[in-house]
């Protein structure tokens, strides 16, 4: 059941990510700007993102098999549209679905994590989906590109969206939504309950500390790989284009190798979860910190340490969801994990916008050529984030310790009421 609900998450990593290396095709054959490129980014992001919350409480109420069989129906049709596009108006439609599509997964999946896994392994397990799901953007990169250039635009998109059928068959066969029941329906709900759900599901405090260390922990990650990170190594550190390439690579590897390891620590401490969010948040600013404050380019081996921590950032980011599940009874559990996975969506949005602000502030006329200096400015950002995240998840941590003793989080009980 596992390995089943984890393929359909790599994929849609896969589904997510595969425009990145097609940029240039995509120029070509809808005859795009840069912006243009771009919006196909930003629209499916923000429906991904705008998406989180109502398909938590439609989880909630049709159960994640249900939801997550319209998610691969969703994801596949849009990837075989984008694959026929012709038009710019027509992939924009296709790349809003996939984000729709791309909507209905994980929080299916995780919803099935805690349901078919016991208390104890469902931190292990949650790392191990999140890590795992990180493949497909790897599987998007390199062999996406050899595709586009060997079969073509439609018959690369095509085969990427004939992974879909495959895993609908396995999903319809193998997909129970817990080991006793193939559906596990929530009461049918009016508008104003279900927006009394929501405000239960935000009302909890443990809802909240998992916003804030989902909000914390991954933007400095998605900072260096969804824009910044190459011209920062190359402009500011100095670094050859090659370098800055494995450097970046080697962010994705952090993830996937400290991905179990995090999983384990806060497994066998679940007390402590908040600490190692907080460690990791530590971790980031100090490297962070070393490399900004470095006279002049900083040392190979310290950018290795940034990215290292910064990668660390991406499953200590899935603790907010580990902390969601244990605050919330099983009828509320994938809402507040939609709540709380839109905290790191919000918080990647301000950072790659904030930075690129202030290094066009710090940058006189329309120029690209960003000095160290600007670079050490725009970075900085990342502080003001950090110290919210970091004050946020503190006092939202006392509050919870207080409602939830510290047997009951130990025992990995999910809480009723
Ligand atoms: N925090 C990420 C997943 C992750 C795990 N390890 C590194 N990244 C997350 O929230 N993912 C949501 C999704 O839809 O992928």
């Amino acid at each position: 059941m596992w390995g089943v609900a984890l393929a359909i998450y790599v994929v849609a990593v896969f589904h997510r990510t595969s425009l990145a290396v097609a940029g240039l095709a995509a120029t070509e054959r809808f005859d795009l700007s840069a912006s243009q490129l771009g919006a196909f980014t930003m629209l499916q992001v923000l429906v991904y993102a705008g998406m989180q919350v109502p398909v938590g409480l439609l989880v909630d109420r049709f159960g994640p098999r249900t939801v997550l069989t319209a998610g691969v129906v969703t994801i596949t049709l849009a990837q075989a549209g984008f694959a026929l596009a012709t038009s710019y108006p027509e992939a924009l439609v296709a790349r809003v679905f996939v984000g729709l599509g791309d909507a209905m997964t994980f929080i299916c999946v995780l919803r099935l994590v805690s349901s078919w896994f016991g208390p104890r392994r469902i931190p292990l397990v949650t790392q191990l989906t999140g890590s795992t799901g990180q493949i497909g953007s790897i599987a998007a990169a390199v062999p996406m590109t050899w595709a586009l250039s060997e079969l073509g635009w439609t018959t690369a998109y095509l085969v990427a969206a004939a992974t879909g059928p495959v895993l609908l068959a396995a999903l319809l066969l193998l997909v129970w939504d817990t080991p006793e029941q193939r559906h596990q329906r929530g009461q049918p709900m009016s508008r104003l309950a279900l927006l009394r759900t929501l405000r239960a599901s935000w009302d909890q405090p443990g809802t909240r500390l998992g916003f804030w260390v989902h909000f914390t922990t991954p933007f400095s990650a998605h900072l260096l790989v969804l824009l910044w990170g190459f011209p920062f190594l190359v402009l500011s550190e100095g670094v050859s284009e090659t370098v800055a390439g494995v450097l970046l690579s080697l962010i994705i590897v952090a993830v996937v190798a400290s991905g179990p390891v995090l999983g384990l620590v806060v497994g066998n401490h679940p007390w402590h979860r908040s600490t190692v969010a907080l460690a990791t948040i530590a971790g980031m600013v100090v490297a962070w910190t070393a490399v900004l404050a470095w006279p002049g380019q900083a040392p190979l081996w310290l950018l290795v340490v940034l990215v290292v921590a910064c990668g660390c950032g991406g499953p200590a980011s899935m603790i907010g969801f580990d902390v969601g599940r244990t605050s919330n009874p099983p009828d509320r559990m994938a809402s507040a994990t939609g709540i709380i996975n839109v905290g790191g969506f919000i918080a990647a949005v301000i950072v790659v916008f904030g930075v690129g602000a202030v290094l066009d502030l710090m940058t006189p006329g329309s120029s690209t050529d960003f000095t160290p200096g600007a670079f050490r400015a725009a970075m900085s950002v990342q502080y003001v984030l950090w110290g919210i995240g970091a004050l946020q998840i503190w006092r939202y941590r006392t509050l919870v310790r207080r409602t939830l003793g510290r047997d009951v989080v130990e025992g990995g009980s999910t809480m009723v009421g």
